[in-house]
């Protein structure tokens, strides 16, 4: 018999078989998209979280996340807005920060490479084995949650105990021959086409792995000309590449081969040819590389010909050399902004590092799929992190909210701006002076929409044994201890078998 609030289908349905199912697959909501589902299956819509109360919270459109910019203010200024951000908002937006645009470019490229990527790559490294140190899956919690997120995640664990390379996905790589390719063209494919072989006439790479990209600056930087730009209108691609200059004796109209899809298509863009005098200025080869970066489906083809003599490539940069980069670089930010967070909670600057608060790292590589109904799904659910503190890089795509005074407030995507938020374990230490702050991803038509969420927490390999409680210089009579003292790897053992699941983690450790 049904049950209240139940029907009779509910009784019927299987929602275990269905996930286990899901899950066999090991391709991901990415896989659902290519295999075309044109509607989001039953385990990912959210009728029960409408129901549910965060399902009718309203949104507040005139709200606006602080964005703090750390090389425009004095360190007091920063730390105070720091302070007021933390407590009123739990978020705020960072400019000035210091990561290089470029290894945030490419962070973002690299995992949307990795997800659009080889299948089998990524079914060899499905797992919800937590020892691991990469991983990817879909849905860490879809066996505890109540709905499913249109969202796949790859999982790298950096710090303390960093995964030795082969541990990372493995990017197609070009071999020392390639390292002399002599002309190049740009066109695009719909499938992609593995490493090349030796001696390979043509090969395909997609421009969303990073290398290309930095490979793509190399071949700028070697051989450029700003006075002649190439079009290819043909592509339906709103883009040019500027900088080249083309030989008439050699030019051609691009066109594309279009085959049955089993083999390559190209756009061939023969007669290209540097110009060593002139040389592109430094805006113009930002222009080029984010032009390219930034068009799905784009493949740069290197083709292997002895005509020509002037590309050199080198410094090709996997996928995983991104990822390590990204994370050097955020955990420097890491350091600056525990010692910000201390000042502003009024404590000595290395009291949270001293804390071992940015002694793990582990990088949440989230990829959101376009989703065919984005009204009955969830990117990912409502929740707040559970760490210590989470800085987060998104793309162009949005779909971030915040709760703020009960109402749900967009994080807008800033060319360039972190994420910074409060987590779980900060707000447990600083005894409620910060807020963790539940968060949400609304899932879009438009995408795919590319994330990465590196949490600072101390519960990875070789985890902390630490006991962490209210800061003893924060309590007082007026202040007492709000919460119990946990080993943080007790608090995440408790909030996975939740699920993404509102804010129950912390209540669940607080005194009464
Ligand atoms: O993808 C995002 O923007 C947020 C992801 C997130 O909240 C998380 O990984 O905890
Ligand atoms: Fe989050």
């Amino acid at each position: 018999m049904a049950g209240a609030g139940t029907s009779i289908a509910d009784d019927f349905y299987d929602r275990l078989a269905d996930l286990k199912a899901f899950d066999a697959t090991k391709s991901g909501v990415q896989g659902l998209v290519t295999r075309r589902a044109s509607e989001v299956p039953r385990i990912f819509q959210r009728i029960s979280e409408h129901q549910h109360a965060s399902g009718r919270i309203e949104m507040d459109h005139q709200a606006a996340v602080p964005v703090i910019d750390l090389a425009g203010s004095q360190r007091e200024e920063a730390v105070a807005e720091i302070r007021r951000a933390c407590q009123e908002w739990g978020f705020f937006q960072l400019v000035g920060h210091g990561v290089p645009p470029g290894a945030m470019e490419n962070a973002l490229v690299g995992v949307r490479a990795f997800h659009e990527g080889d299948p089998e790559v990524k079914a060899a490294l499905y797992s919800r084995d937590g020892g691991r140190a990469a991983k990817y899956s879909s849905n860490f919690d879809l066996y505890a949650s109540r709905v499913a997120n249109w969202r796949d995640t790859l999982t790298c664990r950096m710090l303390p105990d960093p995964p030795k390379p082969e541990e990372l996905p493995q990017s197609c790589s070009l071999n020392d021959s390639a390292k002399h390719t002599k002309c190049w063209n740009i066109g695009r494919t719909r499938k992609h086409v593995g490493p090349c072989k030796l001696g390979d006439s043509v090969m395909h790479i997609p421009v969303m792995d990073m290398k290309h990209l930095l490979l793509c600056s190399e071949l700028v930087k070697h051989s450029v000309n700003a006075s002649h730009s190439i079009s290819y209108p043909h592509t339906d691609l709103p883009w040019r590449l500027s900088g080249f200059q083309t030989d008439p004796a050699m030019q051609e109209e691009p066109k594309e081969i279009i085959d049955d899809g089993e083999e390559l298509c190209t756009t061939s863009a023969k007669g290209v040819q540097p110009n060593e005098d002139e040389k592109l200025s430094e805006d113009e080869l930002l222009m080029a590389d984010s032009v390219l970066k930034c068009q799905c489906g784009v493949f740069l083809s290197l083709v292997i010909d002895n005509r020509m003599n002037a590309f050199d490539f080198i410094n090709l940069t996997t996928e995983k050399e991104a990822l390590f980069e990204y994370s050097k670089h955020i955990g420097n930010l890491g350091h600056t902004l525990f010692e910000l967070l201390s000042e502003a909670l009024g404590l000595n600057p290395a009291h949270l590092e001293e804390m071992e608060c940015n002694q793990g790292q582990i990088l949440f590589c989230h990829y959101y799929p376009p989703c065919p109904e984005p009204e009955v799904a969830i990117g990912t659910s409502a929740h707040s992190d559970s760490g210590f503190l989470t800085v987060l890089l998104q793309d162009h795509i949005g779909g971030l909210q915040v709760l703020h005074n009960d109402k749900w407030v967009e994080v807008p995507p800033i060319p360039g701006a972190l994420v910074i938020n409060i987590a779980d374990l900060l707000q447990l230490i600083s005894n409620d002076r910060f807020k963790s702050v539940e968060h949400r991803v609304v899932a879009k038509r438009e995408g795919p929409r590319i994330s990465i969420a590196c949490f600072f927490s101390t519960h990875f390999h070789p985890c902390s044994t630490r006991l962490y409680g209210p800061i003893k210089e924060l309590i007082s009579e007026e202040n007492p201890p709000l919460y119990k003292e946990i080993m943080v790897i007790d608090y995440v053992a408790y909030y996975y078998s939740r699920g993404l699941d509102g804010k129950s983690t912390i209540s669940h450790f607080r005194l009464s």
